[in-house]
């Protein structure tokens, strides 16, 4: 899809410098370049890119501008929808992107006439947008007088079409209301632990899922936590977790994990005690999964390199974890289906496909393979386990197993959780996960 260009100031990100930054524009300028990169040019925001743009902010000003974007991309059709009315023709992109900030702050219950300020200074310094300045002060102080009260009446937020459509085919509008609604209320901070799950939720006062996962508030730093830097736990939704809970590898185990960065799967079953061998294609991200073996002191091997290409062999068990849509996982990345328009899924669905045949042909016989995906899409999950097993003869499914699990997302083909179940726990992401055993 051809994306527009947003005609953004492109000013370092605190002209005036931090200390002098009174009006808190430094961060609430790196916010608006990331939402214009992301609604106009397809960015994600863990894009390298992104970090780049909150690069010149001291830690807190970067952890503001994340939230900042990350919340207004949240609650996008719902700001559409408070804005609308008081719009008659539609302005230029980073226009509507600055006044859906403010909205979201005043919405939020932020000073009002601070928002206000603020954001009509930041279009100032855009060529293309300055002359929207009295637009915006006006819109936005309509918006203060309704106070958040207008923000409280507010409807549902919607995801777009090219995603809204067929997970209504799939899983019902029910559903889909239930997932957009899990989508809104965002997700706690969950981690697996390296040792005992239990002695972990008390050290850190969380609670202990029945799946072993330890959930903790939102919004907490994880790096400040006690046993962080020693390593004792790293961050893994509890739907991240079940693949390899599934695969249950046991210690002294060959096992292969194809895909396997940045390596929570990885952790997992080198803590359980297997030897693992962990491949990715991508450099940075296998970065991340090193960092991630060094601070828990774990061991894996390490490898660069294409999964179709990978030529070892006489695998006890392997985890392919494939790239995917991961619209699974909205609730942490409410950027990505505005960011993506599903254009790129059928490539995905082929790749999938033919990384399960490959990675059948490097498992010893009667090895398992355990395969899973963080979408919605049934295409990237249910479907490719029932072709799978059309394609190979011989292939058997294994029922997928693992400790706690809601007999609600034992589906025929595998497990399936979705962001509107769970809702006594909390919540979790969307993963599909089946457990397929060669000929022996
Ligand atoms: C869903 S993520 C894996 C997450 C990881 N298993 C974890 O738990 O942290 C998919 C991974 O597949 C990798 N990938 C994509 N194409 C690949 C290929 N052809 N060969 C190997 N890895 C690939 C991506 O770099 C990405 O890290």
């Amino acid at each position: 899809m051809a994306r527009k260009h947003t005609g953004a100031a492109r000013k370092p990100a605190t002209a005036a410098g931090e200390g002098e930054d009174r009006a808190g524009l430094g961060p609430r300028r790196a916010a608006w370049r990331l939402l214009n990169a992301v609604t106009g040019e397809g960015m994600l925001l863990s894009d390298a890119r992104a970090a780049a743009m909150m690069a010149s902010l001291a830690p807190e000003g970067r952890a503001r501008a994340q939230r900042l974007a990350t919340e207004t991309l949240r609650h996008l059709t719902r700001l559409d929808g408070w804005l609308g009315p008081r719009l008659r023709k539609g302005p230029p992109l980073a226009v509507r992107n600055a006044l859906r900030l403010g909205a979201l702050e005043i919405g939020q219950g932020e000073a009002g006439h601070g928002v206000v300020n603020a954001v009509v200074a930041l279009v100032a310094e855009g060529k293309r947008t300055e002359a929207y300045r009295s637009l915006v002060n006006a819109v936005l102080r309509g918006l203060v007088e309704e106070g958040p009260e207008g923000w409280e009446r507010l409807g549902p937020a919607h995801l777009p079409d090219w995603l809204r459509q067929p997970l209504i085919e799939a899983w019902g509008g029910a559903a889909v209301r239930g997932i957009e609604a899990a989508h809104l209320a965002g997700a706690a901070l969950d981690l697996s632990a390296k040792g005992d799950p239990a002695a972990l939720a008390e050290t850190l006062g969380g609670r202990l899922l029945p799946t072993g996962t330890v959930r903790l508030d939102a919004g907490v730093q994880v790096t400040a936590l006690p046993g962080w830097h020693e390593g004792e736990f790293w961050v893994q939704d509890a739907a991240a977790a079940l693949p390899a809970r599934v695969l249950a590898a046991q210690p002294g185990e060959r096992v292969l994990d194809l895909c396997a960065a940045p390596g929570g799967k990885t952790l997992q079953m080198a803590a359980m005690g297997a030897e693992v061998t962990a491949l990715d294609l991508s450099a940075p991200r296998l970065e991340r999964l090193r960092d991630n073996i060094a601070r828990t002191g774990l061991k894996a091997r390490v490898l660069q390199g294409d999964a179709l290409e990978f030529d070892e062999t006489g695998w006890d068990a392997i985890l392919l974890d494939a790239p995917c849509s991961a619209t699974g996982t909205i609730r942490r990345h409410p950027d990505l289906p505005v960011a993506r328009d599903g254009a790129e899924i059928s490539g995905l669905i082929e790749l999938q496909a033919r990384m399960i045949d490959h990675a059948l042909t490097l498992l010893r016989p009667g090895g398992r393979l355990v395969f899973a995906t963080c979408s919605l899409l049934p295409d990237e999950g249910e479907a490719q386990a029932e072709a799978a097993l059309e394609r190979h003869p011989g292939l058997a499914l294994e029922p997928a197993e693992a400790p706690g699990i809601d007999p609600a997302w034992r589906m025929e083909l595998g497990l399936r959780t979705r962001p509107d179940l769970w809702t006594e726990e909390g919540g979790l992401d969307g993963f599909f996960v089946a457990r397929l055993r060669a000929r022996a």
